[in-house]
């Protein structure tokens, strides 16, 4: 059912310093911020000839991932995005086997403009799932 792993992100304390950092250290194809209101987040993308990273800072009084800084204050892997053909049919399949979609079940359009869904950490070995249609 999953396709292609579409980025990985990475949730960081000091988005300006992490961009510097992958454009300069790094070498990196470094996208401009990007503020995702709907998400709570502010995104960077850097293109690697395989696949991306989405480096992501809080945006709000109720990011999603203020929580995962306050644990992790260094930063740290967020979660990782998987491509899918059918938003809708992989839900229903996730839900029959158990899994937790977390927004209701209901897609949001992602930072790429097409719909996704996230995967409870707790069903998959501690790692938030993103589900992106492509
Ligand atoms: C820009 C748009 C989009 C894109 O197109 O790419 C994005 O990527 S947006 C990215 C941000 N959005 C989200 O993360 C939405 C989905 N996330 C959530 O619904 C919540 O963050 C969560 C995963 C349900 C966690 O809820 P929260 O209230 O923040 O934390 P809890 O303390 O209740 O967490 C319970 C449990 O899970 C552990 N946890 C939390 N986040 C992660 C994580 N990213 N990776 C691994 N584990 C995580 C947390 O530590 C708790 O564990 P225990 O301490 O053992 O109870
Ligand atoms: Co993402």
């Amino acid at each position: 059912m999953i396709g292609r792993l579409n980025h990985v992100a990475i949730a960081v304390p000091d988005l300006e310093a992490a961009r510097a950092q992958y454009a300069t250290m790094l070498g990196a194809d470094v996208g401009a911020p990007q503020d995702e209101p709907d998400h709570g987040v502010t995104v960077v993308f850097i293109t690697l000839p395989n696949t991306k990273i989405e480096l992501l800072y809080p945006l709000g009084d109720d990011s999603p991932i203020q929580g995962f800084l306050d644990k992790n204050p260094s930063g740290g892997i967020h979660h990782v995005c998987y491509e899918v053909d059918d938003i809708l049919a992989a839900r229903d399949h996730l839900l029959t086997e158990g899994a937790r979609v977390l927004g209701g079940g209901e897609p949001k359009i992602g930072a790429h403009g097409k719909p996704v869904l996230f995967l409870h950490p707790k069903d998959f070995n501690g790692c938030l799932v993103e589900l992106e249609q492509v």
